[in-house]
């Protein structure tokens, strides 16, 4: 395996020529730094800022795409590892070279094969084939690439192409040429049918890895989307069988990653019989969300927000997941799980400890989940107290009846599973002492977003007190970042009303990225398959973090099963049960969500 650790990350400080129009030409060979699409090694243009903090390779390639062109910056032909001064910096030599099929030193060149184990299902359909065709499309992937689908089921090549043609889109933004770039990518998916826990089906599955990697250096990445009792077997069987020989083998493993802390320790105990911990890239679909990434970006480029992110200003954060549609198709998996554990304990944990944590060293993977782990860690464990669970009740609207939970033939009729649950959590540090992180989560509400509303204190000794009328809350200034739909970041503020009296108002200081950008924003799979394949963690759960978030959560999940706490009905499509305004009533809080203005 290559995987490299951040300090074989090499820094590259640079003066370049303040002119922002120099070419390739006028630049000295240590200006000239390889920072190609690992796909193509395009030689990229480029607008190039000073800056000494470390960059991953693929977020040099992303700032350089984003601005205007003013600097050619070229130079495969200047070995990673020689450059010590420059610009920018990369994550690794070795891993962007072996993510671009560079030649080795050896003169070889590398292949990725990608296998998604369980292509046949539902999320290889909706998201993983389209993912890596949306890579392809962009030129993200490597040179020599495979993608290959395994399943139980039988199908030949042509069926799983014709499956995966279905599901395939192109950019609204660029539609250029995107049949035949269809058909390049189609070309280049195969399918083997085998049983997950069959070493034998493997050994096929690798010979025909070997044909398509033509002797060349093999990567092999396997994405585990299938159900998670058998994510072990698939372990054992694709490690013992069908992993690289002579290049890095990565496994990402979808959630479930247990369903409390045992028998996420014993998964992650299992896993580690057959793969080393920077193997396995778990996935959490949320850190790969487009505003979720720029969280931190955000926070710490900023200098208006960092120092306000503390108690000291901030009076509550709330996490928001709301679906408008029930538990359809998926039942027989949520009945085991519930909302908690689908959603808040993973998602909106995550999303917590990336708002709250403390400024990382770097942006390294390692830097930076060190602190989601302090901040995890700092928590105090939920308790029943300060939850609501719900579950949601049919509902007839318009003419139409929309079901129960209880309906959905996969669930029993006595299930008391949550499709809902509200809570308070604490964070016991310096930082946030005493602020409620309110989180809320539901399925079959009356409307699908997921937010992070951040409420701030009032301004004290507010001069203009008596123009707010009694309610000094709704004058306070709020951040909402809406992670989905509509991505925006905008800031609630006190403003006057033009004309010569002296009325306030509140207005919205707005970024709306549909507004903003004309791209559209990658798929948060996009972004987490090609930071598995460059080898880079840091949008991925590292196995202290996951046991810190089961530690929080656990304790209440068994109080809730063993008590048979019974959810509060709520009708589909409403705005879920009464009991969430209770609890944030509690703690002077009024959801963000709810109200006339959003
Ligand atoms: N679907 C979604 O939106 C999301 C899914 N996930 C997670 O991703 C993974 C895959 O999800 P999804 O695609 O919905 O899952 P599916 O239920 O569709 O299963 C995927 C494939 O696994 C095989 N399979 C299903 N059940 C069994 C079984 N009992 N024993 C052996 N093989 C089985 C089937 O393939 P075959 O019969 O051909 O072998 C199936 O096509 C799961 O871990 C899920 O929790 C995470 C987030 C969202
Ligand atoms: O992980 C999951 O996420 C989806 C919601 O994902 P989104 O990207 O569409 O917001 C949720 O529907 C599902 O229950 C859960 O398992």
């Amino acid at each position: 395996m290559a995987a490299l650790s951040s300090a074989q990350s090499c820094r590259i400080y640079s003066s370049l020529p303040s002119s922002s129009s120099s070419s390739s030409s006028s630049l000295t060979s240590l200006q000239r730094i390889a920072v190609s699409s690992p796909a193509t090694k395009r030689f990229l243009p480029a607008k190039v800022s000073l800056q000494s903090q470390p960059v991953s390779h693929r977020n040099v390639v992303r700032m350089q795409q984003d601005v205007a062109t003013t600097v050619t910056v070229v130079g495969n032909d200047t070995p990673f590892n020689k450059l010590k001064e420059g610009i920018l910096s990369v994550t690794s030599s070795e891993e962007s070279k072996e993510a671009a099929g560079i030649d080795d030193d050896n003169g070889n060149e590398s292949t990725v094969s990608i296998t998604v184990v369980g292509a046949s299902g539902d999320l290889a359909k909706k998201k993983i084939f389209p993912a890596l065709f949306a890579l392809y499309y962009e030129d993200w992937l490597p040179k020599h690439f495979t993608v290959y689908g395994y399943a139980r089921s039988k199908m030949t090549d042509a069926e799983l192409r014709n499956m995966v043609s279905k599901t395939l889109t192109c950019r609204i933004d660029k539609r250029e040429n995107c049949g035949e770039k269809m058909d390049q990518f189609l070309k280049r998916c195969f399918y083997h049918s085998g049983q997950y826990d069959s070493q034998q089906n493997f050994e096929d599955l690798d010979k025909k890895l070997k044909e398509h990697e033509a002797g060349r250096v093999s990567n092999r990445l396997f994405y585990l989307s299938i159900p998670p009792n058998i994510f072990i077997d698939a372990v054992r069987c694709a490690s013992m069988s069908a992993s690289s020989g002579n290049g890095w083998t990565r496994v990402i493993v979808e959630k479930p990653f247990g369903r409390d802390s045992e028998s996420s320790a014993a998964l992650t105990k299992a896993l580690k019989q057959y793969l080393e911990e920077e193997q396995i890239f778990r996935i959490d679909h949320y850190l790969g969300k487009e505003l979720v990434e720029n969280l931190s970006v955000l926070r710490f480029s900023n200098l208006i927000f960092e120092p306000l992110w503390s108690r000291q200003y901030i009076r509550n954060v709330q996490l928001i997941f709301s679906e408008d549609f029930g538990t359809e198709g998926r039942g027989g998996y949520f009945n085991n799980y519930g909302i908690i554990r689908d959603i808040m304990q993973n998602h909106l944990l995550q999303i917590l400890a990336l708002f709250a944590m403390e400024t990382p060293v770097s942006l390294d993977a390692e830097d930076i989940r060190n602190e989601k782990v302090k901040v995890l860690r700092s928590m105090r464990p939920l308790q029943l107290e300060n939850v609501v669970v719900g579950q949601y009740k049919s509902h007839t609207k318009g003419g139409v009846t929309y079901p129960a939970y209880t309906d959905d033939k996969t669930v029993p009729k006595d299930s008391l599973t949550p499709t809902f649950a509200a809570a308070a959590l604490f964070i016991d540090n310096a930082r946030w002492d005493g602020v409620p992180f309110l989180m809320k989560a539901g399925k079959a509400l009356h409307n699908k977003w997921a937010e992070i509303r951040v409420q701030f204190r009032r301004v004290p000794g507010n001069l203009y007190n008596r123009n707010f009328g009694t309610d000094f809350d709704r004058a306070t200034n709020e951040l909402v970042i809406r992670v989905q739909p509509d991505e925006a970041i905008y800031l609630k503020i006190n403003n006057k009303v033009p004309g010569l009296g002296m009325r306030l108002d509140r207005s919205n200081l707005n970024l709306l990225y549909a507004a903003r950008y004309s791209k559209e924003i990658p798929d948060a799979y996009e972004r987490l398959l090609l930071d598995a394949i460059e080898g880079e963690r840091r949008l991925f759960i590292r196995s202290d973090e996951l046991d810190a978030a089961w530690a929080l959560f656990t304790p209440l999940l068994k109080e809730l099963e063993e008590k048979k706490i019974i959810p509060e009905y709520y009708p589909y499509g409403s705005r879920g049960p009464v009991g969430a305004h209770y609890l944030a009533a509690r703690y002077n809080v009024r959801w963000g969500d709810v109200g006339v203005e959003q």
